[in-house]
C-alpha cells in the first residue's frame, strides 16, 4: 500500500526519505518547486538527497491517492489543516508525527484526528529521533500507537525499514503525552544548563519532570507503563540531553538571557502554556511545567524560576 507524508519540514522530510528506501513515497509540501529542483530540502534538512522513489508534489490530491498518510506539520496547525481536508482523510490511516497539546483544547494530536476525520484509523508515531538520523538511515526505534491491534500490525509492518524499527501499543494517550509532556521538560534542561545550573541540576528536572510527566499521564488515564517507553522517557532523555534538539536550544537561551530564533518550530512552548491550563483546571502538582510557562509569557525570570522549585515544602519523593 502506498504512503505519503504531509509537511515539507525537517521531520516530514526525512520520513520520506526513509521509508522510500522500501517503496515508493510521496512528499507534499506547500512550496515544493525547490526541493522538486535540488533533491533536496536545503532549508530544513540539507545534506540529505532524495532517493529516486521520493515524489514531491504540492497537488494535495496527488498527495491523498495513498491510503496511509503521516502528518508531520507542527502541532498547532494539524487542526486547522485536517479540519480543512477532512472529506478527502475519510477513511485513510492518519498518523500523527507532531508532539504536543492544542493549546485552545488541551487535546493532542490523535484527539483532534478522530474529532475532525471520525472514519480515519487515527495513529500517532513518536519517539527518540533527530530528523537528521532518520535520514540518514541510523538505526532509531519509535513508538506507533493506533487503538485498532490489526490496523496497528499493518502499520507497523509498513512504516517499518531496516534501520528504524517501530514498537507498537494501543495506548495513544500515553503516547501523544510522553512526546508532548518530553519538550516542555527538555526546556527546563537547557535553562538550568544555560544558566550554569550544571548537571546535577538537569539530572534532578529531568526526573522530577518524569514524575510531573506520569503525573498527567495517570489523569488522562494513559498506562504508566508507555511513559516508560520510547515515546516518554525514551524521547525525555534524548531531548535533555541533546543540543540537537530545539526545545533544549531554547531553553538554552533562556537561560544565558540570548534571544532565540522566532521562526523555529519550538513544539513546547505552546505545549508548556496547554498543560499548565490543563494541570490548573486538574489541580495536578507541576511545578516544573508551570516554571516553564512562567518563563515563557515572561512572568517568572530565571532566578524567580528556581526560587520556586526550590522553596516547595518538603515532601517525599
Ligand atoms: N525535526 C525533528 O527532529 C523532529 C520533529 N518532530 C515533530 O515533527 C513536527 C514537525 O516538525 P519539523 O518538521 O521538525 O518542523 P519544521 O519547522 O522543520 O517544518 C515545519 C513544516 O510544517 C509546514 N507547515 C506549517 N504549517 C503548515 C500548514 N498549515 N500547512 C501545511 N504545512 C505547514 C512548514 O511549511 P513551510 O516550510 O511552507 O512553512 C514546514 O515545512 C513537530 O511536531 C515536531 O515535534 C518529531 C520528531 C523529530
Ligand atoms: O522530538 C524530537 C526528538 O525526538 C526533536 O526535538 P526538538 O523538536 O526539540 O528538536
Amino acid at each position: 500500500m502506498s504512503i505519503s507524508v504531509l509537511g515539507g519540514g525537517a521531520f516530514g522530510t526525512a520520513l520520506a526519505i526513509a521509508l522510500s528506501g522500501q517503496r515508493p513515497v510521496t512528499l507534499w509540501a506547500r512550496d515544493p518547486a525547490d526541493m522538486q529542483i535540488n533533491r533536496e530540502n536545503k532549508t530544513r534538512l540539507p545534506n540529505c538527497r532524495f532517493p529516486d522513489a521520493l515524489t514531491v508534489t504540492g497537488d494535495l490530491a496527488q498527495a491523498l491517492a495513498a491510503q496511509t498518510i503521516l502528518l508531520a506539520l507542527p502541532m498547532q496547525q494539524l487542526r486547522g489543516f485536517i479540519k480543512t481536508h477532512a472529506y478527502m482523510l475519510a477513511g485513510k490511516s492518519l498518523i500523527a508525527c507532531c508532539k504536543g497539546i492544542e493549546l485552545s483544547t488541551g487535546a493532542g494530536p490523535v484527539q483532534i484526528i478522530a474529532q475532525e476525520v471520525p472514519d480515519a484509523h487515527a495513529a500517532i508515531l513518536t519517539g527518540p529521533s533527530f530528523a537528521v538520523d532518520i535520514a540518514r538511515g541510523l538505526p532509531t526505534a519509535l513508538t506507533l500507537a493506533v487503538a485498532d491491534e490489526v490496523v496497528a500490525k499493518a502499520l507497523q509492518a509498513q512504516l517499518t525499514t531496516p534501520a528504524l524499527r517501530l514498537y507498537r501499543t494501543k495506548d495513544t494517550v500515553g503516547a501523544e503525552l510522553g512526546g508532548a509532556l518530553k519538550n516542555v521538560v527538555a526546556i527546563a534542561c537547557g535553562t538550568a544548563m544555560g544558566a550554569g545550573m550544571g548537571e546535577s541540576a538537569r539530572a534532578a528536572l529531568m526526573t522530577r519532570g518524569y514524575a510531573e510527566m506520569q503525573r498527567m499521564a495517570a489523569y488522562r488515564g494513559a498506562d504508566p507503563d508507555t511513559l516508560a517507553g520510547l515515546s516518554g522517557f525514551g524521547d525525555l532523555t534524548l531531548t535533555c540531553t541533546s543540543e540537537g534538539s530545539r526545545n533544549y536550544r531554547l531553553g538554552l537561551s533562556l537561560g544565558r538571557g540570548e534571544v532565540f530564533d522566532a521562526g523555529t518550530t519550538v513544539e513546547g512552548a505552546a505545549t508548556a502554556q496547554a498543560v499548565a491550563q490543563v494541570a490548573r483546571q486538574a489541580g495536578l502538582d507541576m511545578p516544573i511545567t508551570m516554571a516553564v510557562a512562567g518563563l515563557l509569557d515572561k512572568s517568572l525570570d530565571v532566578k524567580a524560576a528556581v526560587h520556586s522549585l526550590l522553596t516547595r515544602p518538603l515532601k517525599e519523593e
